[in-house]
């Protein structure tokens, strides 16, 4: 009890507690409100880390398609990541990628682009392979439309892919058999065909601007900030060092591509159309005046769709060819038997044609073996365009949901062992070839690769064509290729040397 002149502090101190009483209570049921919201939105949510950690403190930008496939091995088949406000969803088997990108092909075909990839990019104004809504759907339209009517597919491209082959072969002579990195020529190679299809040009190996080109275009894709933390968290961290690197990157490609672009103008003949470029010129020309959704012949989205072509042709058709050589030194009973089958069906002289490969199963076995086992677009990024389920769980509308096309790739329930690299998986009893819906290193759906068939006959005349003149090898003593890839938007093989023996 107070006596007097005292102070009655126990008094005091409930009045001040029943004072703030309201204000503490309204705060407990906010709290708890926001529990229950928060609950009731994550309850049907594919499992996932609270928080993760592991993503988020993963500095090596590099690495980080293994982040997603451990995720996988702990949370299963679907799981979901949660960076602050945006919910992101990852797929990692087969069936529910055909769910997603097939069965609910209206709700996940859209790309989700980041804010940083936006201002990387320099603006997406005609991207095919960012885009989204009707400029996207028109400009697909006429990219398959071109890729076909210059020969993809046909007779006429397989002569001009083994043209260059013939250059390639040369260029690779010329090492002599001592070691060097194949990286070079091969992309060199590879991006001169999709050049002579939209540039109307070819460019020589020793070609230091084109080098130094296909180098920025290289680091474009390793270093694309796809799931890069800092800049998911502050996207205009890319205007400062070292993300803004990728703004020049893309500025070297715009301008390059705009330079061929005047030129065409100025030689533009509307009777000989010499390669998309011109073709898309005289489209633009045909529409001028048009206010459709459909016309978007403009020369922004002129250097972008070239440069999609050009981007998505070049690094992962030429990956795919680098990480079989890679493959090769690791498995070199593999190579051997490649060039058997094609020494006893083609001889060791003439050039392989496309139609040549339903007579090589191993061959082809061994290159759907490449793409199974290394697939050179590890994660593909789609948008849930609307509230939906996948797999039983709720997907909300605007979440990110990545294809995981590696673990796809390895999924045990899927592939006996994995983790070894076995072509004769893809061979029946009759040495037939046999292709699982299960392998999709293109894709599926809507949005499937655009350059499928261009990039199925790249693979098949290149590396034929390669076998059948060289021995690919590391010699006793130097270190073999590693089996790692270094990840951004492709999987590519770490820098690497190799031998390369002439076979006669
Ligand atoms: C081994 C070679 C290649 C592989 C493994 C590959 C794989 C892929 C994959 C996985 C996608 C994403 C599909 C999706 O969003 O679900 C894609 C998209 C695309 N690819 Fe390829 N690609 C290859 C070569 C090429 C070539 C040679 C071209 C050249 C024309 C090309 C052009 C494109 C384009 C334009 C897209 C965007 C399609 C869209 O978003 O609608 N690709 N590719």
């Amino acid at each position: 009890m107070a006596h007097v002149g005292e102070k009655d502090n126990s008094l005091v101190n409930s009045g001040v507690w029943w004072d703030g009483f309201p204000a503490t209570a309204l705060l407990f049921f906010s709290v708890f409100i926001g529990l229950m919201w928060w609950t009731r939105r994550h309850k049907y949510l594919p499992p996932g880390p609270f928080f993760p950690l592991r993503l988020l403190s993963n500095t090596n930008n590099r690495k980080r398609y293994l982040i997603f496939i451990k995720y996988g091995q702990e949370y299963g088949p679907i799981y979901s990541l949660r960076f602050g406000n945006s919910l992101t969803v990852v797929l990692n088997n087969i069936s529910l990628a055909k769910e997603a990108l097939v069965e609910k092909a209206e709700v996940f075909s859209e790309r989700f682009v980041t804010k940083a990839v936006q201002i990387g990019s320099r603006g997406l104004k005609g991207s095919i392979l960012m885009g989204n809504g009707d400029d996207y759907k028109e400009l697909r339209r006429f990219g398959a439309y071109a890729l076909r009517s210059f020969g993809v597919g046909k007779r006429s491209l397989g002569s001009k892919i083994n043209e260059e082959t013939s250059h390639l072969v040369e260029a690779i002579h010329k090492e002599e058999n001592k070691p060097f990195d194949p990286v070079h020529v091969i992309s060199n190679a590879v991006s001169n065909i999709i050049c002579s299809i939209s540039f109307g040009d070819r460019f020589d190996y020793d070609n230091v601007k084109f080098q130094q080109l296909l180098e920025v275009l290289r680091t474009l894709t390793t270093d694309a900030p796809l799931l890069n933390f800092p800049v998911l968290i502050c996207p205009y961290l890319m205007y400062f060092p070292p993300f803004s690197k990728q703004i020049h990157r893309n500025e070297v490609v715009k301008n390059f591509i705009n330079d061929v672009v005047e030129k065409h103008h100025a030689t533009l003949d509307a009777n000989d159309v010499r390669d998309i470029i011109d073709m898309f010129l005289i489209e633009a020309d045909q529409r001028k005046g048009e206010t459709g959704p459909d016309n978007v012949y403009d020369s922004s989205s002129l250097w972008r769709t070239i440069f999609d072509l050009f981007g998505a042709g070049s690094d992962t058709t030429a990956n795919s060819i680098l990480w079989a050589i890679a493959i090769f030194c690791h498995y070199p009973d593999t190579q051997e038997k490649v060039y058997e089958e094609i020494k006893a069906v083609l001889g060791t002289e003439k050039l392989p044609v496309y139609e040549d490969r339903h007579r090589l199963p191993y061959t082809q076995a061994l290159l759907l073996e490449v793409q199974r086992f290394r697939p050179v677009a590890p994660i593909v990024p789609h948008l849930c365009n609307r509230d939906a389920t996948l797999g039983g769980y709720h997907i909300p509308k605007g979440t990110r949901v990545l294809i995981n096309l590696w673990s796809i790739h390895h999924d045990p329930e899927e592939w006996k062992d994995p983790e070894l690299f076995l072509p004769e998986r893809f061979l029946d009893s009759d040495q037939k070839v046999i292709s699982p819906d299960s392998l999709v290193p293109f894709s599926l759906g809507r949005r499937v690769c655009l350059g499928e068939t261009l990039a199925k006959m790249e693979l098949f005349l290149f590396l034929t064509s390669l076998v059948q003149r060289f021995r690919f090898y590391v010699p006793d003593g130097m270190e073999l290729p590693s089996l790692d890839g270094v990840s951004g938007i492709t999987l590519s093989p770490e820098p690497y040397e190799v031998c390369a023996e002439p076979r006669n």
